[in-house]
């Protein structure tokens, strides 16, 4: 693995086009679920993305050679272009080169936030062991990793036990067409580090990803370091600065694994403020899996409701609950198009209510019938509906005192 260089978000990710694309095909693809409900029950079921949803995808290679496609001019007489007949003829596209297993060799590529050391290269570990975990700068280009095909996966965390959700992840799932294939769920161990011999009473600032300042913030109070915090983009990193500048009044909060790396020595262990402390990763990918029933699963859908009424979220819960149907979470975030819904009252004046996107989380396969009757219902009160994903639920043994290294071993995905 290039360990060292983390992707940037450079020029060459930049591609607004596609990204307006599948902006638009998100919500035509939730519309055309308004046809028949037999048409939104089996695009449920299936989860199926058209060609035209996706990312440009590269040449794709036969027997290691990247295949020419024919020119896009069909006036061209086909004779001028083509190269002579020779031996060696390609064999043509099988269903099988279009699997959406790597085509590039046998390890699967693994993109997540952050550089080596973060926890969520732990969870890319945990999802997929032995990967080829790809460091990413940022949320959104480890998204736009997958899209591009630089990835086969992007691991990345939606909530934490202590810090609650993700929001800006949340965001990205609605503005991107990847799919939900999975999710682990990591106990997050961690470590104050420092460059070896710096003792605690020096210390002027704490440095780490907001979440895990978050997540220790009573403890280094009790621990007596009432010193500066700061924010970085994420532990391993925050760790990495403090070795690379040779920072003796900083300490780091990161996992034993950074110390490691970045050769820093653990002040203190375990220094989160609840011993289960808990972050959920999600998995994602370019295509969905087959829902199936033969084990749990887990479905993660997200909707909206854009006229006046009442109780949207009543029908909702009880659309589940009426085919006993769990729930696992609802978020709520706002409607980024239109964030304020504008009511008159002759009156008194002009109302103005938020607008949000709902997210919930239910203990179903799509392949269920209680799930599809459940959404074909809910589909007839809301105005946008997509399902993110529908897929095997973590269902590993709780272990809270496992250190949170990517050596752990299971995995709740599609493979
Ligand atoms: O900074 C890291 O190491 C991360 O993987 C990010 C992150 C997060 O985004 O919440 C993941 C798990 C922990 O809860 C703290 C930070």
């Amino acid at each position: 693995m290039e360990a060292a260089a983390a992707i940037r978000n450079t020029a060459s990710f930049a591609s607004p086009a596609p990204r307006i694309r599948l902006a638009r095909s998100a919500s035509v693809a939730a519309r055309a679920g308004s046809s028949s409900r037999g048409d939104w029950q089996t695009a449920c079921a299936i989860l199926s993305s058209t060609n035209d949803n996706q990312a440009p995808a590269p040449a794709p290679k036969v027997n290691g050679q990247t295949t020419k496609l024919a020119p896009p001019d069909a006036t061209t007489p086909a004779s001028l272009d083509l190269a002579p007949a020779t031996t060696n003829l390609k064999r043509p596209l099988s269903i099988s080169d279009l699997a959406p297993a790597p085509l590039h060799g046998a390890q699967l590529r693994v993109a997540y936030q952050g550089v080596p050391g973060a926890y969520s290269e732990a969870a890319a570990g945990k999802a997929y062991p032995n990967c080829d975990a790809i460091p990413c700068d940022q949320f959104e280009v480890a998204f736009q990793a997958v899209e591009l095909w630089i990835a086969d996966r992007a691991v990345l965390p939606v909530e934490n036990s202590l810090g609650g959700s993700i929001h800006r992840n949340y965001d990205l799932l609605l503005r991107h067409r990847l799919h939900i294939v999975g999710e682990v769920q990591l106990p997050v161990h961690h470590c104050l580090l420092a460059l070896p011999g710096v003792r605690r009473e020096l210390l002027a600032r704490v440095i780490s990803h907001p979440q895990a300042l978050a997540q220790c913030e009573h403890t280094l109070t009790r621990m007596g370091l009432n010193v500066a915090r700061e924010a970085h983009d994420d532990t391993a990193g925050a760790a990495q600065h403090v070795a690379a500048q040779g920072l003796r009044d900083t300490a780091a909060i990161a996992s034993a694994r950074a110390a490691e790396l970045y050769g820093l020595a653990v002040l203190a262990d375990g220094i989160q403020d609840d011993a289960s402390n808990v972050t959920r990763f999600v998995m994602l990918a370019r295509e969905p899996i087959i829902p199936r029933t033969d084990r749990p699963f887990k479905t993660s859908i997200v909707l909206a409701h854009d006229r006046e009424g009442t109780s949207l979220l009543f029908k909702v819960l009880s659309a589940f609950a009426f085919r006993d149907i769990s729930l696992t979470k609802i978020e709520s975030r706002p409607h980024r198009h239109r964030p304020i819904r504008l009511v008159d009252d002759a009156n008194v004046g002009t109302a103005k209510h938020f607008e949000y996107m709902f997210y919930i989380d239910f203990q179903a396969s799509m392949a269920d019938v209680r799930a599809q009757n459940a959404l074909a219902e809910i589909q007839e009160f809301t105005s946008f509906l997509r399902v993110l994903g529908s897929y095997p639920m973590d269902m590993t043994p709780w272990d809270s005192t496992a250190p949170s290294s990517a050596s752990s071993t299971s995995s709740s995905s599609d493979q």
